[in-house]
């Protein structure tokens, strides 16, 4: 019997060990352009897959969509049909004024200013990536030579509330670099399900710029968003054959 996924439509042979997340399935596209073989699997909702190898690795590519809820049950799922390894590559506002258009965040940690992953464990449950995960993309970042800011991110179920800027201000203040949606479920309840998981923002809004305005041009294409995704897609596929390395000769910590 084929155990089809309710919402990514996916069955265990269809799994690889490793998967890729955007948010956007639009994104899809521009994964696939890092990988042979590639093959549609399924698109339904905002959640579509692709498999493909990368450097003789096979490798998923799942969207997740907007939010935490829709993303923990893309883990799930994906958690169900045998997925050990997942990182998002995402966009992000910055909270550092220090992160222009295109700059990676490499997060560390987690805000859970939203719903879904409290729906799973009281919010002093930290969310928090893989360390040997995190580890790997670090590596990957130095190899490639690509430039990173690595620090805390929020992810937050609003958009467009009244008082988003003061809240903005709020975590700036307190050290927190980028604001997104579907980390802290990513990480929360990945961690709850034993998956490794991993998450690179590429920062599509700069502190106090004009949210709108500034996601548009990401949408548009401007060329250092794009750039700043190329290089997140790239340290998430490197990472991932980091992994398989690591494994391969034993070189993964005790938890492995
Ligand atoms: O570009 P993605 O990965 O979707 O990430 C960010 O973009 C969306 C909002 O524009 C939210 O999902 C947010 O987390
Ligand atoms: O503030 C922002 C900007 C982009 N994406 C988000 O999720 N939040």
């Amino acid at each position: 019997m084929i155990d089809l996924q309710a919402h990514i439509r996916l069955s265990k042979e269809d799994a690889a060990k490793y998967a890729i997340l955007p948010g956007d399935p639009g994104r899809i596209d521009h994964i696939k352009t890092f990988l042979t073989e590639s093959k549609e699997l399924a698109y339904n909702r905002e959640m579509r897959s692709v498999s493909g190898y990368y450097k003789g690795l096979k490798v998923l590519a799942v969207s997740t969509g907007m939010g935490g809820a829709s993303t923990g049950i893309a883990v799930e799922e994906l958690h169900n049909i045998g997925v050990k390894y997942m990182i998002r590559i995402g966009s992000c506002g910055g909270l550092d004024p220090r992160m222009k258009f295109g700059d990676l965040l490499i997060v560390n940690g987690a805000v859970r200013d939203e719903g879904a992953s409290k729906a799973y464990i009281d919010s002093i449950y930290p969310a928090i990536p893989d360390t040997e995960l995190l580890i790997s993309v670090l590596e990957a970042a130095n190899e490639c030579k690509v430039p990173f800011f690595i620090g805390k991110a929020r992810s937050h179920d609003s958009f467009y509330i009244d008082n988003e800027e003061e809240i903005s201000k709020y975590w700036s203040g307190k050290g927190i670099m980028g604001s997104d949606m579907e980390t802290a479920a990513l990480f929360t309840i990945g961690a709850l399900r034993g998956v490794k998981t991993a998450s690179i923002l590429n920062t599509v809004v700069e502190y106090e710029g004009n949210l709108a305005e500034e996601i548009n041009g990401y949408v548009d294409g401007e060329a250092s968003m794009k750039l700043g995704e190329k290089n997140e897609i790239l340290l998430a596929l490197e990472a991932f054959v980091k992994e398989e390395n690591k494994i391969n000769n034993k070189r993964r910590g005790y938890y492995e």
